[in-house]
């Protein structure tokens, strides 16, 4: 099998603290893999590893089979970091067609103002972009070289709906034609509906690895969700048998349990005070909180 990523055992400190910790993992051609994680997991740290950027305190990454500082390997990958440094006094297009002039084999200009729907600001320097805009643009400056292997951090954040819809489009279209995604995310909806694989990480440590599917095969539960009257509180709720999990937002309260049928009735008899209430199986959202918890 063909590994486009390899990591060995690969962990990063900082001054003391295991940011990455013993983390492996094997990526192969043509994958969109998400890493998921809570703030400070180690996704940017992993990722700035396998780019190179940073070194690993210790184990062996691989990326392309290669080091991934040798020349040859950084013109076969491209990377959308969360933070896009705009040139000073350049256009739009000046831009795209600076980082294009690195690359042997470049996609046209055209392409990329297309897949970046940066087509009517190509005219415009790029520092008066808007946020989402700069995204699009370092997203068309990630895909000059027409990238084997592409890496997203974050990549969605400031983008409005349908600039997301498009770049999840294109992203899609460039793992059919065999590329490689790497992606993080915090929107747990993103990852399911583009990944083909899912791996969550918490304290530098991976604690699942599986399709969306799988990830979401792992909540054993089920959950009521209700709207709670003001006087309800957590800690009440909390303490009712069978309860094994509890989030809320605002006066929307879900809870977990492995036997809906008894919690509800069990809810009743207490008289808890609940309008709205709905009962169904665990999403993304639900499998992540479990096994990031389970992890702590
Ligand atoms: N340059 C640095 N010096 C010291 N500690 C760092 C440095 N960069 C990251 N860290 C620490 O390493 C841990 C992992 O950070 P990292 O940015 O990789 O997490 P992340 O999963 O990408 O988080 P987020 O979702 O918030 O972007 C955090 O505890 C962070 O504070």
């Amino acid at each position: 099998m063909d590994h486009v990523i390899e990591l060995d055992r690969v962990s990063k400190v900082y001054k003391g603290k295991r940011a990455v910790d013993g983390l492996s993992l094997r990526v192969s051609k043509g994958s969109v893999l998400a890493l998921l994680g809570p703030n400070g997991a180690g996704k940017t740290t992993t990722v700035s590893m396998i780019l190179g950027l940073l070194q690993p305190t210790e184990g062996k990454v691989k990326l392309l089979g290669s080091d991934p500082r040798e020349a040859g390997v950084r013109k076969r990958i491209g990377a959308m970091l969360q933070e896009v440094s705009v040139i000073d006094n350049l256009k739009v297009s000046e831009t795209i067609e600076l980082f294009r002039s690195y690359y042997d084999k470049p996609l046209p200009l055209a392409d990329l103002l297309r897949i970046s729907a940066l087509e009517s600001e190509r005219g415009k320097m790029a520092s008066a972009l808007s946020g989402g805009q700069q995204r699009r643009l370092g997203f068309a400056l990630a895909l000059a070289g027409d990238p084997e292997v592409l890496f997203l951090d974050e990549p969605t954040v400031g983008m409005d709906v349908t600039s997301r819809q498009l770049f999840w489009d294109t992203v899609r279209k460039m793992a059919d034609r065999g590329k490689t995604i790497v992606l993080t995310t915090h929107y747990l909806e993103e990852a399911d509906s583009i990944a083909d694989r899912i791996v969550v990480v918490s304290d530098g440590r991976i604690v699942a690895d599986g399709s969306p599917s799988e990830i979401k095969a792992r909540t054993t539960g089920r959950i009521i969700s209700f709207t709670a009257g003001e006087r309800t509180s957590d800690e009440e709720l909390r303490d009712i048998p069978g309860v094994t999990e509890l989030s809320r937002s605002g006066r929307r309260v879900k809870l977990m349990s492995e036997d809906t049928d008894r919690l509800i009735a069990e809810l009743i008899a207490r008289r808890t005070d609940m309008r709205d209430i709905e009962i169904g199986s665990g999403g993304l959202e639900e499998a992540f909180q479990a096994l990031v918890r389970k992890a702590e």
